[in-house]
């Protein structure tokens, strides 16, 4: 597959595959409410054995495949991705591959301070960090475990030194941190990191979402604006979830995901693989197409890439947009957010 460009798979809606997000673990070291809540994810939760889950060696070969259909883009997560074992040595395997463009992780920051240094030898372009409070006791009640504030800035610390680029993520909920909304955009705008804020959805079955407790982008962007006045930015790119702004003055970014209000399914170009090897091509998916299977039974590349183009040429997803037109959507079962990594 080396030599030449990749082939560009389209599906129903025409939208290309550009960027795949790839779950390494189910597990994490948190509970946040609105992800894993500890009265279901408690002390005896199955979550996956081992032997479930795609190796590295399977999931870069994987990843292959998929920069074969054109995907330039890979970002780790899960679950909270830096308890799986040895996952710089993931981020080099990929490096190495031709046409992936950017390594991104997702993390919730606490693990940083130790794999920081060696995940950016690795390979690794960026983190996103995720942070949704700067006070301690809600935050500690956000994460379900008690996590301090610092426990995080020391991982967004880490970050910076070790030469990483960064973002910062906050899911606002109506009533839980919406105080916090002011107090994260001034702290983010004096260090220069790009905050983004992310309407609260109701992805899984588990997090008790409410519309009510969605505040709205266009809401908090008058906030800010009141205070720092922002202006908007062109996109980095087709298809980016965050509408991006500027601090009027200064080259600080800071962004907007607004996907209740704003649905953006239409420029979606994301694949998602779960931590045991099942393709899903919505973050509300029911379900996902298992690779892992044929994977282990001994299909050659053509033969996985026939399964991963059939799947992308029969996708018309487009979820977010039905909520916005009928909440009848909301009843159905989806897949969980730790599952598939958001
Ligand atoms: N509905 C919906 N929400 C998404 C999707 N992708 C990302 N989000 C939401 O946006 C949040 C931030 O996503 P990121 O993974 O940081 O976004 P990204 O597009 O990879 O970010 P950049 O590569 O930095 O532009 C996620 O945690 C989700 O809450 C998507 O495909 N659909
Ligand atoms: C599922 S986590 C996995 C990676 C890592 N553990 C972390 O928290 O960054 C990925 C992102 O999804 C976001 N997320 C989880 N549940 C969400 C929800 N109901 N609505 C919006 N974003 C959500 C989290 O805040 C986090 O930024
Ligand atoms: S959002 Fe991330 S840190 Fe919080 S429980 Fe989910 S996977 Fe863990
Ligand atoms: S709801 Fe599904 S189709 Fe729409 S942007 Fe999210 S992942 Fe893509």
């Amino acid at each position: 597959m080396t030599g030449k460009g990749p082939e560009h798979v389209l599906d129903r809606l025409k939208r290309p595959l550009r960027d795949l997000r790839i779950s390494v673990t189910d597990k994490c070291n948190f509970r946040c409410r609105y992800c894993m809540p500890e009265e279901i994810f408690g002390p005896d939760y199955p979550f996956l054995p081992q032997e479930k889950l795609l190796t590295f060696e399977e999931m870069t070969r994987l990843v292959r495949i998929f920069a074969s259909l054109g995907v330039k883009k890979i970002r780790i997560t899960g679950g909270e991705p830096l308890l799986r074992r040895e996952l710089p040595t993931l981020i080099g395997m990929i490096r190495k591959l031709e046409g992936i463009e950017d390594i991104a992780l997702t993390t919730n920051g606490s693990l940083l301070p130790k794999f920081a240094t060696q995940l950016k030898a690795a390979g690794l372009n960026r983190v996103t960090v995720s942070l949704d409070s700067l006070d301690d006791e809600r935050f500690g009640k956000i994460n379900g475990r008690g996590f301090k504030v610092r426990d995080v800035l020391k991982g967004i610390e880490a970050a910076e030194e070790a030469g990483l680029g960064i973002k910062i993520n906050m899911v606002v909920q109506r009533g839980v941190n919406d105080q916090d909304i002011l107090p994260m955009a001034r702290y983010f705008r004096e260090k220069g990191h790009i905050l983004r804020f992310i309407e609260f959805m109701d992805v899984g079955n588990s997090n008790g979402w409410r519309l009510e407790h969605v505040v709205p982008s266009r809401e908090i962007v008058k906030m800010i604006n009141t205070e720092m006045p922002i202006e908007p930015v062109d996109p980095n790119y087709y298809g980016e979830v965050a509408s991006r702004y500027r601090y009027k003055g200064t080259d600080t970014e800071i962004g907007f995901i607004s996907s209740v209000t704003e649905a953006f399914c239409s420029t979606c170009t994301r694949a998602r693989l779960s931590a045991e090897g099942a393709l899903y091509t919505c973050l509300f998916a029911t379900a996902g197409t298992d690779l892992r299977t044929p994977l282990r039974q001994g299909e050659t590349d053509e033969q996985l890439k026939k399964r991963i183009v059939d799947v992308w040429h029969k996708r018309k997803d487009r979820y977010s947009e039905e909520r916005l037109q009928n909440t009848n959507a909301l009843k159905r079962k989806k897949v969980e957010m730790y599952h598939i990594g958001g």
